[in-house]
């Protein structure tokens, strides 16, 4: 066991898929996967592994923002040997043509944490990137099935009720597409530990047009997104 998860050595595949909600990961697991077994229920933060496709895959929530996305990361690639990880999140949009249940493939994370700040010493604005492979892996997979899905510079914030959308307006002049809470560490810390990590998320809401799926949906019907990554991760 490490400190916050609850598996043996051996429990957890090399390849993980990172909801930040456990009870996404719950549905990811008995939707896709043949066999999945629950390996950690701690604090509520499931994680499972089982087969897709004969390949083995486990699924591990994150929790709600970088502090807990990176203890997961870290204890995942740190002490259970895992080689990849991809975030499948949802997101909020922040430009016109990103529409709610569009999914979007981070390329890099743009964030406002000061992680990073304070990790480089405030000597570098370290760039958290996706691992190339996997990025054109999940989108050459994309481009081809139905619905639409845009590759893309996404922000990873530490606020969720912020007291101004200046910022978010800012970012979307400069061309990012949508915000959510994770990636930027996600990528920092695959760096560190030389994996492979990549972002994508499918809109959950539309923070200048006010719009927003239900928790229901955005637990249990992001399929689009997983089947994206359970097939980059497998090619
Ligand atoms: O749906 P998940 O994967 O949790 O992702 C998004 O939803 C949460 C906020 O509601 C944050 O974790 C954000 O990144
Ligand atoms: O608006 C949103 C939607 C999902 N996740 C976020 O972080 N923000």
């Amino acid at each position: 066991m490490s400190h916050h998860i609850g598996a043996e050595p051996g429990q957890i595949a090399e390849t993980v898929l990172m909801p930040g909600d456990p009870l996404r990961a719950k549905w990811i697991a008995e939707t896709f996967l043949e066999g999945a077994e629950c390996y950690s229920t701690v604090r509520n933060m499931f994680g499972f592994t089982g087969q897709y496709k004969g390949h083995r895959i486990s699924i591990q929530g994150s929790g709600m923002g970088m502090p807990s996305a990176s203890i997961y990361t870290h204890e995942l690639l740190a002490e259970y040997g895992v080689k990849t990880i991809v975030r499948v999140g949802s997101a909020g949009s922040i430009q016109d043509d990103v529409n709610v249940r569009d999914v979007v493939i981070g390329i890099g994370a743009a964030t406002d944490s000061s992680m990073n700040t304070n990790r480089f010493a405030g000597q570098l604005s370290y760039a958290p990137v996706a691992d190339y492979g996997l990025l054109s892996a999940a989108a050459e997979i994309a481009a081809g099935r139905e619905g639409t899905t845009h590759v893309g510079q996404i922000l990873s914030s530490d606020v969720f009720y912020g007291d101004s959308l200046d910022t978010y307006k800012k970012a979307a002049e400069y061309g990012v597409l949508a915000v959510e809470m994770e990636a930027a560490a996600l990528y920092t810390l695959a760096a560190k530990f030389k994996a492979r990590a990549l972002t994508i998320c499918t809109i959950s809401d539309h923070i200048f047009k006010n719009e927003a799926l239900p928790a229901d949906q955005r637990e249990r019907t992001f399929g689009d997104m997983v089947e994206i990554a359970l097939e980059a991760v497998t090619r």
